[in-house]
């Protein structure tokens, strides 16, 4: 898969063989500079605007006129110090790139070495559950290539042994050849085994990444509704989404790339083993600098990322707002475009500025290295000749020795890259596995018990509901009882719990606090699925589907057999049918100017499709919350007139602003704080003069001075 990520797209990872060096690390505090040199940009003030957005107004200081102006002095100039401490206090979190780097970074390489095992397992269970068959094939075609390599090695031991014994020279040739044929027919077996574990991997690396994606995806649409209000839930959600499922199937391939170097390497330190046993530590005498350069510019490699992490999420961000069509007019009609460009060069240069730096530095490490390596390879072969010389190895097992010690070389040095780039994947994947553990916990649970088709009454006893972290319950010991065929109101002030206590009622949350029983038997022991079938809600901001016009209204009951004229009579009922046929394709427009010949919708027509959607689905209990909040009047009085036509039969509970829809309801409830503080009929809450009558009062006395 390739990696959609600016911080790895931009990030060449896999580390180049022999960039070796020692190299004074520039700590993060040095690179930061040229950063932190230049003037704060735009997305820095963006962001501190956000900031001040969400705090009450402070009085503003006496040149901030200046700084709005040059877009660079003032105010924005203590903007980096602001965002500087938002990101200390947390509030703007960057973090979650930042600790796996931090982790990455810092680990010492034993510890990392003794994780490797766990890790390689993980990965051969991922493979096996994503496909078992295709998982075997890879791990018989890459150890078979690898026995292969011993052969060929083994064989060139026979080679050189032909070539160099005593005698006339076309009689040693003849003596090499078997050998040589050997040689030759290994090489290809292992080309073709190599060839066919390619080919069994290319199957299964596209499979495990989309056995993890379905993995997250089941267990995110899985949890209980609250959790997506949980913050700590949605910071694993995003490491998870954003590197956990590509790490998935990256740790698969890095593992399977370490499982053959490892076969490849044991290959040649096996017949260095049987040609003398000195020469093994020789080959890893050999080695150490070049692994031990490899791990120095990996290293390198992730503190470039440490430092850049911010300025490529930036540059992400910036990228996304540019392209993106939802700010495209006003991006116009400010003519901000060559203020955000210039913004976007800005970082470019930052970044590019970084990566000069530190590709002469790896170039430099190479350099270093590559020399430490020639001196400790010319120590090996000088041991070689040594042995030779002093008559301790003949001179056949001598040449092979050599040719076995060059390929062991190689492939140690590929091990030390490969076991790096494992260990880095694991840590993504360890975001993963925590997410799905952290999303099983949160599994809504599901009863065997099933919601009965309909119900007499619907009873709400002492309920109480509170969102995470939340410090006060948005519905607080809360009783009321609905019963079939009522049109029921739920009126207040913004935030008073009407929203969460229609969800409640839906089914849609669960509460702390006592029970929700339909006809005395507690929901809490239906299956969430079968109650909700039984409910159709209108949401107060209802989902824009990027469907079809039709589909739009037919997934309010997908599983049912789409007959035309009952969606015609949702829509008409709704009050929607007559601009969807004024569409382009009338009911199979696509809603969504992303599609060619797509069509959007305004916000009103929107709020009609999804009150369709509800008619549509037919369900005993409608919940609308605040269902014309974007209808014009006429279209707002006409969906009122058929919710009271459709409530024939069934209950709508109904949320609203508007005082004079609610008038003729069958019953009112006024909320205050998460409690009903008053009920009844119009009538008899005008008579007793509270909330509910100033509230009704405050908006006819409105219209009629209007
Ligand atoms: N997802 C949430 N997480 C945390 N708190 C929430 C969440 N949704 C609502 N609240 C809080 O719960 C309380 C009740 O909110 P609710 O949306 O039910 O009110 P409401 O009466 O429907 O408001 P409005 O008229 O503005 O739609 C409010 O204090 C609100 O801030």
């Amino acid at each position: 898969m390739p990696d959609a990520n600016p911080e790895t797209a931009a990030t060449p990872v896999t580390a180049i063989p022999g960039n070796t060096a020692p190299e004074t690390a520039a700590t993060p505090e040095t690179a930061a500079q040229p950063v932190a040199a230049r003037p704060p940009g735009l997305t820095t003030r963006l962001l501190a605007a956000l900031r001040r957005d969400r705090r009450p107004p402070e009085p503003a200081p006496a040149d901030s006129s200046a700084g709005a102006a040059d877009g660079r002095a003032g105010p924005a100039g203590t903007a980096d110090r602001e965002v500087q401490q938002e990101l200390e206090d947390g509030e703007l979190d960057v973090s979650h790139w930042l600790v796996t780097y931090q982790e990455v970074a810092g680990t010492p390489f034993l510890r990392a070495l003794r994780r490797l095992p766990s890790l390689l397992r993980e990965a051969w269970l991922l493979a096996w559950r994503a496909d078992p068959r295709t998982a075997a094939a890879v791990a018989f075609f890459q150890v078979a290539a690898g026995a292969a390599s011993a052969v060929g090695l083994i064989s060139v031991v026979g080679v050189f042994d032909g070539l160099l014994r005593a005698g006339p020279t076309p009689e040693r040739v003849r003596a090499a050849v078997p050998s040589l044929l050997l040689l030759v027919g290994a090489a290809t077996l292992r080309g073709a085994l190599t060839a066919a574990a390619a080919a069994a991997n290319g199957r299964l690396s596209p499979k495990v990444y989309q056995s993890a994606e379905m993995r997250l995806l089941t267990l995110t649409t899985r949890v209980d509704l609250t959790t997506f209000d949980d913050p700590s839930w949605r910071d694993a959600l995003e490491r998870a989404r954003d590197r956990g499922i590509a790490a998935a199937e990256m740790l698969v391939d890095r593992a399977i790339e370490l499982a053959t170097n490892v076969v490849g390497l044991a290959a040649a330190a096996g017949v260095l083993a049987v040609l003398h046993p000195i020469l093994l530590p020789l080959l890893v005498l050999a080695v150490m600098p070049v692994a031990w350069s490899a791990l120095r510019s990996a290293r390198l490699d992730r503190q470039r990322v440490l430092r850049l992490i911010t300025v490529w999420r930036r540059q992400r961000m910036l990228f996304e707002l540019l392209a993106a069509r939802e700010p495209a007019p006003e991006l116009r009609a400010f003519t901000l475009r060559e203020f955000m460009l210039g913004e976007v060069r800005r970082l470019i240069q930052v970044s590019t500025d970084e990566e000069v730096r530190v590709n002469t530095k790896r170039v430099r490490t190479s350099l270093v290295g590559t020399v430490l390596s020639a001196m400790a390879t010319g120590l090996t072969y000088a041991v070689l000749f040594w042995l030779l010389w002093t008559g301790r190895m003949e001179l056949a097992a001598g040449g092979a020795a050599a040719y076995a010690i060059n390929i062991g070389i190689g492939k140690l040095r590929e091990l030390a890259f490969t076991a790096n780039r494992v260990f880095e994947q694991g840590l993504y994947f360890d975001d993963f596995r925590g997410f799905c553990e952290l999303s099983r916990l949160r599994a809504e649970p599901t009863p065997d018990g099933v919601a009965p088709p309909g119900f007499r009454e619907i009873k709400l006893d002492r309920v109480t509901f509170r969102y995470p972290d939340a410090d006060q319950p948005a519905v607080r010991d809360l009783s009321m009882t609905v019963h079939r065929g009522e049109v029921i109101a739920l009126v207040g002030e913004n935030g008073s719990g009407k929203s969460t206590l229609a969800a409640l009622i839906a089914g849609l949350y669960r509460p702390q606090e006592g029970t929700v029983t339909w006809d005395g038997a507690d929901v809490a022991t239906f299956d969430p699925e079968s109650l909700r079938e039984r409910v159709a809600v209108v949401m107060q901001e209802p989902t824009r589907w990027p469907l079809s016009a039709r589909l739009n209204i037919t997934i309010g009951r997908h599983d049912r057999v789409v007959k035309i004229e009952n969606v015609h009579e949702a829509a008409r009922a709704a009050d929607a049918h007559e601009f969807v046929m004024e569409l382009t394709k009338q009911y199979d427009t696509m809603l969504s100017r992303h599609f060619k010949e797509g069509a959007d919708l305004s916000g009103g027509q929107w709020q009609r499709l999804a009150v369709s959607r509800a008619f549509y689905r037919d369900a005993p209990l409608l919940i609308c919350d605040e269902p014309t909040a974007n209808l014009d009047a006429r279209a707002e009085h006409d969906v009122y007139e058929r919710l009271r036509t459709l409530a024939a039969g069934r209950t709508v509970v109904l949320i609203t602003h508007r005082m004079a829809s609610v008038r003729d309801a069958d019953r009112i409830y006024v909320l205050d704080h998460g409690a009903v503080v008053e009920e009844g009929d119009h009538d008899s809450l005008m008579a007793v003069g509270g909330i509910y009558a100033q509230l009704f009062t405050l908006q006819a006395s409105a219209y009629q001075s209007a």
